[in-house]
């Protein structure tokens, strides 16, 4: 674009009229005039972002090379950001990350996603029925939360259907946060707990995610639906994440996300998403992998004399089974 007439800005005219033989680093422009906001929506190549209450579309610039912008990144924008449509602003600098949230598509892809930058919290969406709670599913997302930095919070959706005593008796040895929800109840502390913070939604297929977004922003069908200016392309792209203002803060939708590999994730790293196991692998032997059978593994001592809960420690070596390559645990 740099030279390309239509996108000049001050920046590119300071370069050339002082141009001659000065290295080109040494007068890159340092984009003062630069606005800074949030990217919303990445839709291949075309970044959404929120400028001082604007939404506008950018692209990024050359210069950034080929790093990755993703949703929640602050960024700083140069160019027309008048969000009239058809126009394109550019992103010329990303600001350091506070946290990441990556995945796999499996556990055993050795390519890593950064799915969402900035969060600070993970909203884990269980259905209490239609379809039954997946606690693997849930733990998948704990360790990715830990890992990352985030705070889980367990949302609990269908109360209509089932009670969540048992499900929640399961996570009783986690200081883990919930909250039970249903498509007609209150939202008021579901609000409480989301404002002022970035929260990523995740959940699997028909657990009522959607139906908790739009209630929760209802505005945001519409925003989401609404065709892009610049692509001509609507809604059901291949976007994996959208980020929605909501009282003071963001929640961040997920639709892409269809699974939640943790390939990425260190051994250690996964065994620390089980807080209520760690005091039993403090007295396993050095190295130990923890999966079924390995030798000596503190977790069998502990589960044969009732200290452990099985389903948890079978949920632990399912997930570590499933990074070795084990087809069977990875269907789980
Ligand atoms: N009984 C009951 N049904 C609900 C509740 N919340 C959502 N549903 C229904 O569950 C189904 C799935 O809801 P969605 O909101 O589309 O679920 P989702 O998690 O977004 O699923 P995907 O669109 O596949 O990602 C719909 O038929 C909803 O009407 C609830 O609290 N109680
Ligand atoms: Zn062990």
């Amino acid at each position: 674009m740099r030279g390309g007439g239509r996108n000049l800005d001050e920046d590119d005219i300071r370069v050339r009229a002082r141009g001659g033989s000065r290295p080109r680093t040494r007068i890159r422009p340092k984009h003062e005039n630069a606005r800074v906001g949030m990217v919303t929506t990445v839709d291949r190549g075309r970044y959404r972002c929120l400028v001082e209450g604007r939404q506008i579309t950018a692209m990024k610039a050359r210069e950034l090379g080929r790093g990755r912008i993703v949703v929640g990144d602050r960024v700083a924008l140069v160019g027309d950001l008048s969000g009239v449509p058809d126009t394109l602003a550019r992103i010329v600098r990303v600001e350091e990350r506070s946290s990441v949230l990556r995945r796999t598509a499996d556990d055993t892809d050795p390519v890593e996603r950064v799915i969402v930058a900035n969060a600070d919290r993970l909203v884990i969406v269980c259905a209490l029925a239609d379809p039954d709670p997946q606690p693997r599913f849930i733990d998948r997302c704990l360790v990715a939360a830990y890992d990352a930095g985030l705070e889980p919070l367990l949302c609990l959706t269908k109360a209509d259907l089932a009670g969540p005593g048992e499900l929640l008796d399961a996570y009783a040895a986690l200081d883990l946060r919930s909250v039970v929800t249903d498509h007609r109840g209150d939202l008021t502390e579901l609000r409480g707990l989301l404002a002022g913070r970035a929260s990523v939604l995740i959940g699997s297929s028909g657990v009522g995610k959607s139906t908790l977004v739009n209630r929760l922003v209802p505005e945001a069908e519409r925003a989401v639906g609404r065709v892009n200016p610049v692509t001509g392309r609507g809604r059901h792209t291949s976007t994996s994440a959208v980020a929605l203002p909501l009282d003071d803060g963001w929640i961040i939708d997920t639709p892409g996300v269809r699974s939640f590999g943790l390939a990425h994730i260190a051994p250690d790293d996964v065994v620390a998403g089980f807080p209520d196991l760690d005091e039993a692998v403090q007295e396993c032997p050095p190295g130990c992998p923890h999966t079924e059978g390995a030798e000596g593994c503190a977790l069998d001592a502990w589960l044969a004399d009732g200290r452990l809960a099985p389903p948890r420690v079978a949920s632990l070596r399912r997930l570590l089974a499933g990074r070795a390559g084990d087809e069977e645990a990875v269907a789980g």
